[in-house]
């Protein structure tokens, strides 16, 4: 079967992709260092801060999101389990985006992993700027990105760690310790019991994605189980200009799906669907799940990618964890054969994790049409393009 681009793709002129590079050169002379507790007090945010109107128009009002409750589905119930499966169909049909519950992990670890991240935020900046961010790496701490972007910076930092899994024991610790000291180990060790449990449950929850489109279960669960995630900790300040900015702007993860505890009582997260932006409130003993692109192009454009963004505000900072479940990098993102109907056009090229993983850390800076300018990409800039068209 041959690949059709999508008319989106066709009228997507490639000056978009390089403005989006030169506007966030990583190099440009006036970068500087976020620090939260001097920028906060300042009568006004820096300009590097500011987003455009259009992306930050205030959110309507809440989102009612669809609740799945992974009990009877844990418990090898057939009932529960359709009834989960097809509240996952609908919402990711929708906007790509559910909660879980009864999901198994233990409230003490998520009380423990956000403390332990209020912990490290409240260090004083040189002390985190001992782990900061390598270039092209997704380990460390980094404060606005301010060392990779020029203009709309996120009013947030980030703690980061890369997750490959169980071949990786202790790398978490190990790299805590080498950076900030043997004081860290039990920070090291939060995180890594954090990563493991999110680890399992995200594999629990690609078995019931496999259910709801009729795949075989444990076809994506297998597909996930070597993968290479990412673990990042978010933390929003107080921001005396909170309408001004975002904490994260407009986006779709390029992961495959994130799994998102938000801190229980500050609002911040929003969704992109029906037209408008919806708040997600925080929900005691949830964690939100969305679509990410990589997931996308693997159901062949079935479940969508979730547009989400947070914001800021004046009164409380905000903490929120995400675990960006990714295949091994190596691995080739194609949808199974039985989601690729006879006479159906393949939505994607073929592509490596690797491939959409750099691409968003070398060429573009991840928002809202990562797929479709990637795929676009891809396919004016390779030569063997017709190979990744295939349904092979
Ligand atoms: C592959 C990735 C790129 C980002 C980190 C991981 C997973 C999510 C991506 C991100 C969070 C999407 C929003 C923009 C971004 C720059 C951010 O604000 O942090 C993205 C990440 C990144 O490139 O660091
Ligand atoms: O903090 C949040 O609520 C959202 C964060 C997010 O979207 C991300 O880190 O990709
Ligand atoms: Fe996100």
């Amino acid at each position: 079967m041959e690949y059709s681009s999508p008319t989106s793709l066709l009228l997507c002129p490639p000056i978009d992709l390089i403005q989006n590079v030169e506007k966030d050169a990583g190099s440009d002379s006036s970068s500087f260092v976020f620090d939260s507790t001097h920028h906060r007090n300042q009568a006004s945010i820096p300009r590097q801060f500011v987003w455009p109107a259009s992306e930050r128009s205030g959110a309507s009002n809440e989102l009612q999101a669809p609740v799945v409750d992974l009990d009877g589905f844990f418990r090898g119930d057939r009932a529960s389990t359709e009834l989960a499966a097809e509240l996952v169909r609908s919402a990711c049909t929708d906007h790509g985006f559910f909660q879980v519950v009864n999901h198994g992990v233990s409230p003490s670890l998520v009380a423990d992993a956000l403390a332990t991240a209020e912990e490290f935020f409240k260090l004083p900046l040189v002390h985190k700027l001992r782990a900061c961010r390598k270039p092209r790496s997704m380990w460390g701490y980094t404060g606005a990105h301010s060392d990779r972007f020029s203009s709309k910076l996120p009013w947030k930092e980030t703690l980061s760690f890369a997750n490959d899994g169980m071949a990786s024991q202790s790398v978490i610790p190990d790299y805590l310790i080498a950076n900030l000291g043997t004081e860290f180990h039990r920070m090291g060790k939060v995180y890594e019991r954090y990563c493991k449990a999110m680890e399992d449950l995200s594999l629990s929850i690609m078995e019931l994605i496999g259910i709801s489109l009729g795949v075989d279960r444990s076809h994506f669960r297998e597909f996930f189980s070597d993968g290479s995630s990412i673990m990042r900790c978010n933390n929003y300040p107080q921001c005396q200009e909170p309408e001004l900015t975002l904490g994260t702007g407009p986006h779709c993860d390029p992961t495959s799906i994130t799994i998102l505890l938000q801190q229980g009582d500050v609002d911040g997260l929003e969704v992109f669907t029906g037209g408008g932006w919806r708040l997600v409130r925080p929900m005691s003993g949830a964690f939100v799940v969305n679509i990410g692109d990589t997931f996308m192009a693997l159901s062949n454009g079935r479940y969508k990618s979730c547009l989400h963004r947070a914001v800021v505000n004046r009164i409380r900072e905000r903490r929120s964890l995400a675990f960006f479940l990714c295949p091994r990098e190596d691995r080739v993102v194609r949808p199974p054969g039985c989601l690729v109907e006879q006479g159906e056009a393949r939505k994607y090229p073929d592509f490596t994790w690797a491939e959409l993983f750099d691409f968003t850390q070398t060429q573009y800076r991840a928002d809202t049409r990562t797929l479709q300018t990637f795929a676009q990409w891809l396919l004016s800039s390779n030569t063997s393009s017709s190979r990744r068209l295939c349904s092979g």
